[in-house]
């Protein structure tokens, strides 16, 4: 564990950029499923505090569904245990005391970074977030897109009846899911990283625009609609909503219920900002986006329960000095949200 490693947690490093200046993001390691007959069966009960997941923003993703299938008893988390990652990554309590941060409850480990290595000595990847985390010291899977399928399905065993018949991944819905997805990831969820993180004007330009063209797509698709697929909740809109609620956020002041009357669009919580993806807000431009958006948040807890954007705020700003050098969190907007 004293291995120097700040080079493969400090996103900002040459070797993940292209020729052209533009983020190149190394896909994830560990890949193995929970199932049932298979390397990792789904247990109950005597795997709590076993097996443990940690959580933060990519990995907002997979808290949300966690609850959506009722596996908080059976998937522990340390969720709230990162906001500032350092030199060494992510820390947990131990390491930085930030309010409302847990420390390791197994191993007492100091940074994330000590996890992987425990499993992996000569893992050389990025110690990311979110890791699936087994009782043998073993790395399931750090790859939120697969947690969240394995989530969907896997423990229908060991919830209640009503959650187990939750599934944000059904069958006859799944090649649109995909289809969706994958330039969702590309343009949306990981376009507004490419835009920050761009280290020269041309890898910029060209992710932000982009980014703004998937974003009046999915707006267009979004029109009248409830949900981006069928008339269900879906991984899709679950997967686009992390992206979009840390993009433009802006709550009614009003009646919920009335999302069209009281749009007060003026919070833009970090991506607008930190990561330049200013072309436009969601009054002029993604209205649709933004009712979508809002109704998650307020009727769904899931949505809303797991968003806190005071360690949003915190990660971004904090994080990433190399695009903000005096790590200062903007105190606005305030309040944050109003309240209903
Ligand atoms: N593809 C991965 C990406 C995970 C990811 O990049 N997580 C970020 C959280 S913002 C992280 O842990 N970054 C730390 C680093 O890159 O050193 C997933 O979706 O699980």
């Amino acid at each position: 564990m004293s291995r120097d490693v700040s080079g493969q947690t400090n996103i900002t490093k040459g070797r993940f950029y292209g020729a052209d200046g533009t983020l190149k993001r190394p896909p994830s390691t560990f890949r193995d499923f929970i199932e049932k007959g298979g390397k990792f069966e789904p247990e109950k009960g005597a795997v709590i505090g076993q097996r443990v997941p940690f959580f933060a923003a990519w990995a907002t993703r997979a808290l949300i569904v966690r609850k959506l299938k009722g596996l908080e008893d059976i998937i522990r988390t340390c969720d709230r245990g990162f906001s500032r990652m350092g030199a060494n990554g992510w820390p947990f309590a131990s390491a930085d005391d930030f309010p409302g941060a847990e420390n390791d409850p197994l191993y007492q480990a100091q940074h994330i970074k000590d996890l992987y290595l425990k499993c992996a000595p000569d893992y050389g990847g990025r110690f990311t977030v979110p890791v699936l985390w087994d009782k043998n010291e073993t790395i399931i899977n750090n790859e939120s897109s697969v947690i969240i399928i394995m989530f969907n399905s896997a423990f229908n065993d060991l919830v209640d009846p009503e959650k187990a018949e939750v599934d944000i991944y059904p069958e006859h819905l799944r090649r649109e899911i995909n289809e969706l997805n994958e330039w969702v990831y590309s343009d949306i969820n990981n376009g507004v990283y490419r835009s920050g993180f761009a280290i020269t004007p041309q890898a910029y330009e060209a992710a932000v625009k982009q980014l703004f063209t998937s974003l009046d797509r999915l707006e267009k698709i979004l029109e009248g609609r409830e949900y981006i697929i069928g008339d269900q909740l879906t991984e899709a809109d679950v997967r686009a909503w992390v992206t979009t609620v840390r993009l433009f956020f802006s709550p009614s002041a009003g009646n919920p219920q009335s999302f069209d009357d009281d749009l007060q669009i003026r919070f833009d919580p970090v991506y607008v900002s930190h990561f330049k993806c200013n072309i436009r807000d969601t009054r002029n431009g993604c209205p649709a986006i933004n009712k979508w958006m809002k109704k998650l948040y307020w009727n769904n807890s899931a949505f809303k329960e797991l968003t806190d954007f005071d360690h949003i705020k915190t990660h971004y700003y904090w994080s990433h000095p190399n695009i903000n050098p005096t790590r200062i969190v903007p105190a606005g907007p305030v309040p944050l949200i109003e309240d209903l």
